[in-house]
């Protein structure tokens, strides 16, 4: 890896992206890297938990805009695609993901973080899709997934303005999760992830689904979809953990079996 650098910390994975002097912009290269990254601690089976975050003063300030002068469209159709499959990939992964945004998520940078389960933002941070100013506009997967998130009106704004937002105002939007100062970031983050790597993988996989195709899907589809898999839940060592964990006073240990 030349763009990449990964961590494990008992069973959270760190994905760092690290062309800091270009504010870690998604370069064909970097995209595949984070790639083969989340590929790889897919299939580690210690791994409970993944979070993305930059090295330097950005998460990331988007695509390479410097590949943009030699694309045909049919190229900028494949760099499309390549860019969006990333964060497709991402978004259903079976593990929980967090974007540790540190500084500048910006155009791709934030369509990344979107792609992510939850996002935690120091209050440094500035959030956007500045991708109008470009005349273009977002190509990962921004135009869609901010606009599930935050609703028509305000994905609208931010799209049209370009403009960059505080990470406190991403905050108010249900843009980020979480607001903390830079200072603290990392541990905040850390702090959240092994909180949710104590919880049952199987079943965070299942809710995962069920919230990511609901979401996709008309609402008595979504609400049996919830239902199936909830009773899927039955079927699970980790329901008979928490469940006797409960009623014998002590904490769960889930296996994800
Ligand atoms: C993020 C900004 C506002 C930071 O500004 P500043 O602090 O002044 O830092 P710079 O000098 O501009 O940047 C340092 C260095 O990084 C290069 N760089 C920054 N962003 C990109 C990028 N997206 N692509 C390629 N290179 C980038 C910059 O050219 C500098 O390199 P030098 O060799 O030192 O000159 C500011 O950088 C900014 O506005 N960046 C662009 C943000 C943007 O428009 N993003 C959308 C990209 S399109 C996209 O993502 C499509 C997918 O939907």
């Amino acid at each position: 890896m030349q763009f990449v650098l990964t961590k494990k910390e008992g069973n959270l994975a760190w994905i760092i992206l690290n062309k800091a002097e270009k504010l870690n912009a998604l370069d064909s290269k970097l995209i595949e890297e984070i790639w083969e990254s989340v590929e790889q601690y897919e299939e580690d089976s210690e791994t409970r938990v993944l979070i993305f975050t930059g090295s330097g003063k950005a998460f990331s300030a988007g695509a390479d805009i410097t590949e943009f002068t030699k694309l045909s469209p049919i190229d900028a159709w494949k760099f499309a695609k390549k860019g969006r499959g990333l964060m497709d990939k991402i978004e259903n992964l079976s593990k929980p993901t967090i974007a540790m945004i540190n500084g500048y998520a910006l155009g791709g940078g934030l369509e990344l973080a979107l792609s992510c389960d939850l996002r935690v933002a120091a209050i440094e941070a500035q959030l956007g899709l500045p991708e109008i100013n470009l005349g273009i506009y977002p190509g990962f997967g921004g135009t869609q997934r901010l606009t599930r998130l935050v609703g028509k009106s305000k994905a609208l704004e931010i799209m049209m303005t370009g403009d960059r937002i505080t990470a406190s105002d991403a905050e108010k939007m249900g843009l980020v999760n979480k607001v903390v100062p830079l200072s603290s970031l990392e541990e905040e983050t850390r702090n959240l992830a092994l909180k949710l790597a104590e919880k049952s993988p199987v079943i965070l996989a299942l809710l995962k689904e069920v919230v990511l195709r609901g979401n996709d899907s008309p609402i008595l589809s979504g609400l049996s979809m919830e239902s199936l898999g909830w009773s899927t839940a039955f079927s699970t060592q980790d329901k008979n953990e928490g469940v006797s964990a409960f009623l014998q006073k002590r904490k769960p240990q889930f296996k994800g079996s």
